[in-house]
């Protein structure tokens, strides 16, 4: 699966700590990240990871168009809902094409949890019902 990652500065920590807890889901599966998150956790976490511009600088937008084209699967998104962001419009576009195309999206760590046990479990076929 393509699983598209991405946190806000003041959760870039818990999405380390998180995507270590479940390195070995993670290391299973094509990870794609804004630029920042993914510099991180290639680093921290030692895991591949495709990265696109940062947040800011068009991430989220490029993560969008996967969405748009169907080749994401999950977004796993560590909102920072207490800091505005000058990027907000973007995120706010990235969420609504989730939305749109009915992928799976988190965004805090609690719902992030519940997806990536799903996808362990193969609790992937939402396509299947939305195509119907
Ligand atoms: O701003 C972001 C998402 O909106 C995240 O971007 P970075 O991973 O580059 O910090």
């Amino acid at each position: 699966m393509k699983i598209a990652l991405i946190a806000h500065d003041k959760k870039k920590e818990d999405m380390i700590g998180f995507v270590t807890a479940y390195k070995d889901i993670f290391a299973q599966h094509e990870l794609f990240a804004t630029g920042t998150t993914g510099k991180r956790i290639i680093e921290e976490v030692s895991l591949p990871v495709h990265r696109f511009h940062s947040g800011p600088l068009g991430g989220d937008q490029e993560i969008g168009a996967m969405i748009a084209k169907d080749e994401m699967d999950m977004v796993l998104f560590f909102r920072d809902p207490l800091t505005p962001q000058p990027h907000e419009p973007d995120v706010t576009a990235l969420i609504r094409l989730a939305d749109v195309y009915q992928v799976p999206l988190a965004t805090n760590m609690g719902t992030a949890e519940v997806l990536v046990r799903g996808l362990k479990g193969g609790f992937m076929d939402w396509r299947k019902l939305r195509d119907n």
